[in-house]
């Protein structure tokens, strides 16, 4: 039985497994195979030591991880065994202690648990009574926040001096008092009355020989105490941690609990893994350097057990749609270029913050890729967004009684349950569509047979105000299109909404606001005039003989087509969903709750300042911390990525994280070239089958782009956009509503004045097509330059048949499948040493993959456009299409510098304060509240979202916009 524990282990996981030692801590890195050992230590004790499951407590961060667990322990012990160990989170254990032994500290012995909703509604009650002004929302986080530390409302009266404070202490007092007095315990209070049983009541643990700890680096001070407790007879404890990826501060959790532990059992031994089984060296390399811009932080070793494989990629775009499209043109390259060994299920999408997934969502929406969210729900589920979804269904069709019964009270105006049903029972007898119905009882023509109380009436009144004063915005000019973000605004300004969140969810009120930002951006966008006429016309039906058809206009059913157009993908997500379509899904989740998971390939989107650092973040460290653990979650390919705009239209600054000296050095500038090494290198890491060259051969016919070559590098806004903006075969009003740069010495009037095509022939205007043909002609030229200097270095270099290999990218043939060059998966890269300055060719594989340091300063537009890149590894071959920087500031004909760069917008910015980046909203619940519905399902096959209607979006990722120009490119 050891031997089958022990198999599959290196020898300092066994070193752990099997140690003899009291108390171990094992100190590791992401991917290090911490929870594996840890797992592996509970079947050892059980088998090799003949411990008893009933004596050994188990204790894991999410009720996710104990499944998981207890899974893999089964293995090893059978059920019976597995069943009987205690085993979950920390609450979880410490309900159970209280239920069976609760009576001994006066616990009634059926008490009950008060969830968040109830200690919220108890502290608001408090605070009204009283007449505090203390915010409710507030006062329940600080109440949490001292029974975390195990400070209970005795103990905080005590110490408090303000009047501020005995103010909150009152609120405290008051709040212990009414749960104490409904026989109530809130989750802090499972842990705090669990340690107070244990410590006056010892025996009830006496019986526990082993204690193991998963994710300790996340305990708080009261789970500390709660650990110390349950070993206190035996001493017996494992924990398995990593002080790097802690990233629960902002929930009191205390890095500082390691070294504790250690001070309070000083014989305590520290076992470090080092080899890390998830993630290629490439992906380790960059995350190690992330990390280590903390220099407070011990240094520790990481070494790869995989490849060097593909270096991450660090990619700029023009503004967060772009972003979400780019992303998901690089889901489908990777997938078709692959030959499916990926799925959809091999991809996951990372977010700082719950509200940047609307971008998202809608961007797979639209291409048909099934995805999931896990530890919440999807944008359009929201309880807000729905909200408000249903006032504009309302007023957009106010016969809609469903949706109008289900916003009558809400926000509350006392038009209370019974009224409501009594008014929607009357209209129901007398045949009249309950709008018609209310709307006449609210102006007084017409009585309802229920008493209706004057409140209600009152209520009634606002509400119907409400829908009228809706509909009246959405006619307000009859010659214009409806402008939705205007009736959108209407409503949230009508119910006073943000401070309608902010009472109700006190907690996460900054998030959901969030996602009502978002929802506006997308009104805003919708309200476009040349984007309504696209989506219009994708509406419309060929006309048939003989077949009457309505006509649709942009002035009359922008709402309805607005509305239709979300109605249809929350449809298609549901009815896949009803229909138990077993799909691979990509996933979308927060960083918090990807804790502890893996895939194959990681996208962190919105990597710019604000979102990542949060911008009401407290603690930086914590916020570097949290980019590692996603970093860290990509076992063979990982992208970052960074708006030039944020879905709000804001400037977006890439996140000082990745800005520092150096950081660009890890990084590609764009998505990978998918070769038939490149995938076989993919399929050893993750240990696949790889398909044959001829199959691959076969799936790269399907693709028309397949490289990641059409937004630029630089985070400018691809050429067809700017062709548009030059005439080149479209309209001036099909233009991106994201940043068009036009290089002119017009002014922004002139260009104003000459849309279109006009612009081109403008005077005094230098075509955007002449200044890309010279831009690529310089770029080729240099390049060509280029290419020689590199035959010189690497000669008989054979590797001109590849596709391209963009400049500076390392080859991917010698990412994989070159021994000279890679070490594979059996040989360990120390990651510990690299310095960026040693030569190529007699340094180790992942000196030879990182440029000099000089170079990579030159990095950016200026080395594209002149062609000083960085070391090349093998000969490259220039990408064939429009990977173009855009002309820097130039010299014109006269020899006057051309510096006046327009600046166009095809949409309105917006001017509201940056909300964007809000707290994570779905992020994993670390207590017995997680569960499994937790992780939703959220398939999509939609393709009927607002993106589909952009016209701009018909070049995008796997069609080939620019033949004439991909064909001049291949010529190079
Ligand atoms: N000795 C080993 N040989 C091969 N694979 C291993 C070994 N140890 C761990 N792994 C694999 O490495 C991956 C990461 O393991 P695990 O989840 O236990 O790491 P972890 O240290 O807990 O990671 P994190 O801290 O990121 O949650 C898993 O796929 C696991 O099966």
């Amino acid at each position: 039985m050891a031997g089958q524990i022990l198999s599959g282990l290196n020898s300092a996981q066994r070193d752990a497994v099997t140690s003899d030692a009291d108390v171990v801590q094992v100190l590791a890195p992401p991917g290090s195979g911490k929870t594996k050992t840890l797992t592996a230590r509970v079947a050892y004790l059980l088998a090799h030591r003949q411990l008893k499951p009933w004596n050994i407590i188990v204790c894991t961060f999410t009720v996710k991880a104990a499944t998981e667990m207890k899974e893999r322990i089964r293995k090893f012990v059978g059920d019976e065994c597995a069943k009987q160990l205690k085993l979950g989170t920390f609450h979880s254990i410490a309900l159970r202690y209280l239920k069976q032994y609760g009576v001994h500290i006066g616990l009634a012995k059926d008490f009950g648990v008060a969830d968040t909703a109830d200690s919220k509604a108890i502290v608001k009650r408090i605070i009204r009574q009283n007449d505090l002004s203390i915010d409710a929302g507030q006062a329940r986080g600080r109440i949490s926040t001292q029974k975390a530390k195990g400070i209970d409302s005795e103990q905080f009266a005590r110490t408090c001096k303000s009047t501020e404070q005995q103010e909150f202490s009152q609120i405290y007092q008051d709040y212990q008092a009414m749960l104490d007095a409904s026989e109530l315990l809130d989750y802090d209070d499972l842990l705090l009355k669990c340690c107070t049983l244990l410590r006056t009541q010892r025996q009830c643990v006496a019986n526990i020989e082993a204690l193991l700890i998963d994710e300790f680096q996340d305990t708080n001070n009261i789970q500390y105490q709660l650990m110390s407790l349950f070993a206190q007879h035996r001493n017996v404890i494992t924990i398995v941690g990593d002080p790097d990826q802690s990233i629960y501060g902002f929930r009191s959790a205390e890095i500082k609990n390691l070294s504790r532990m250690r001070e309070s059992w000083p014989d305590t031994l520290t076992i470090n893994l080092e080899e890390n089984y998830r993630s290629s060296g490439a992906i380790l390399l960059a995350a190690q350097h992330i990390i280590e811009q903390d220099e407070a932080r011990p240094p520790k070793k990481l070494q790869a057990t995989h490849a060097f494989g593909l270096r991450p990629i660090l990619r700029k775009l023009p503004h967060a749609q772009a972003e979400a499209e780019w992303l998901v043109s690089e889901v489908k390259r990777l997938q078709t270029l692959t030959g499916n060994l990926l799925q959809p299920s091999d991809f996951a999408v990372l977010l700082r913050s719950a509200a940047l997934s609307r971008v998202m969502e809608a961007a797979l929406g639209q291409a048909g890729v099934p995805y999931r969210m896990v530890g919440g729900s999807r944008f359009y589920d929201r309880v807000e967004i729905k909200l408000l979804l249903d006032y504009l269904r309302v007023i957009n069709t106010p016969t809609n009684s469903e949706a109008l019964a289900r916003i009558i009270n809400v926000p509350a105006r006392r038009v209370g349950e019974t009224t409501v049903k009594a008014l929607v029972e009357e209209a129901r007898q007398h045949r009249t569509p309950l709008w018609i119905y209310i709307k006449a009882i609210a102006q007084g023509n017409r009585r309802s047979s229920t008493r209706i109380h004057e409140t209600a009436m009152l209520g009634l009144r606002k509400f119907v105000g409400i829908i009228l004063g809706g509909r009246a915005k959405a006619e307000a000019n009859p010659s214009q299109p409806v402008a939705v973000v205007d009736v959108l605004n209407l409503v949230i300004k009508k119910l006073n909404f943000e401070k309608y969140l902010t009472e109700h969810y006190k907690e996460d009120h900054e998030s959901r606001w969030s996602n009502v930002e978002e929802l506006l951006a997308q009104a805003t966008e919708a309200s476009d005039p040349a984007r309504l006429q696209s989506l219009l016309e994708l509406s419309t039906l060929p006309a048939i003989d003989g077949v009457e058809q309505a006509e649709l206009s942009t002035k009359d059913d922008a709402l309805s087509v607005f509305l239709a157009n979300i109605a249809l993908t929350t449809t298609s997500l549901e009815k896949a969903e009803a229909d138990g379509e077993k799909v691979s899904q990509l996933t979308i989740s927060t960083i918090h709750a990807a804790k502890g998971l893996e895939w194959p390939v990681v996208f962190i989107p919105a990597c710019y300042d604000g979102s990542i650092p949060h911008s009401r973040a407290e603690d930086n460290d914590e916020e570097r911390r949290l980019l590692y653990v996603g970093m860290t979650r990509a076992q063979a390919v990982l992208y970052l990525s960074s708006p030039a705009r944020n879905s709000q239209r804001e400037e977006a600054v890439q996140s000082t994280f990745l800005n520092q000296p150096g950081v660009i050095s890890f990084f590609e500038e764009h998505g990978p070239s998918i070769s038939f090494a490149a995938t076989k290198g993919l399929a050893t890491t993750l240990g696949r089958d790889c398909p044959t060259q001829s199959e691959l051969e076969t799936c790269k016919k399907i693709l028309d782009r397949d490289e990641d070559n059409y937004w630029p590098l630089n985070g400018e806004a691809p050429f067809t956009e700017l062709a548009k903006a030059d005439g080149i075969g479209f309209g001036m009003q099909n233009m991106q509503p994201a940043t068009v740069f036009i290089s002119t010495n017009t002014t922004m009037q002139q260009a104003a004045n000459f849309p279109g095509a006009g612009l081109a022939s403008a005077p005094g205007f230098t075509s955007l097509k002449t200044r890309f043909e010279e831009a690529r002609e310089e770029l080729s030229l240099a390049q060509v330059d280029k290419r020689a200097k590199s035959a010189k270095v690497i000669e008989g270099d054979k590797s001109k048949g590849r596709k391209r290999q963009i400049e500076g990218q390392g080859s991917i043939a010698t990412f994989f499948g070159k021994p000279t060059l890679v070490k594979q998966s059996s040989s360990v890269g120390s990651l510990g040493s690299m310095d960026p300055t040693d030569d190529l060719v007699s340094e180790p594989l992942s000196k030879r993959l990182r440029p000099p340091l000089q170079d990579v300063a030159n990095r950016g537009s200026e080395r594209i456009r002149t062609g000083q890149g960085r070391r090349n590894l093998l000969q490259h071959k220039v990408r064939n299409a429009p990977l173009l920087q855009r002309p820097s500031t130039r010299v014109e004909d006269s020899g006057a510098p051309c510096s006046a760069y327009m600046f166009l917008s095809s949409s309105p910015t917006r001017q509201e304060e940056d909300l964007t980046a809000a707290e994570p909203s779905y992020e994993v619940v670390r207590d017995d509240r997680e569960d499994a519905a937790q992780v939703r399902s959220a398939t999509t096959f939609h393709t009927t979202t607002m993106q589909k209607i952009a016209p701009q979006r018909k070049t995008l990722g796997m069609r080939r916009s620019l033949q004439g120009w991909s064909a001049r490119g291949d010529k190079n």
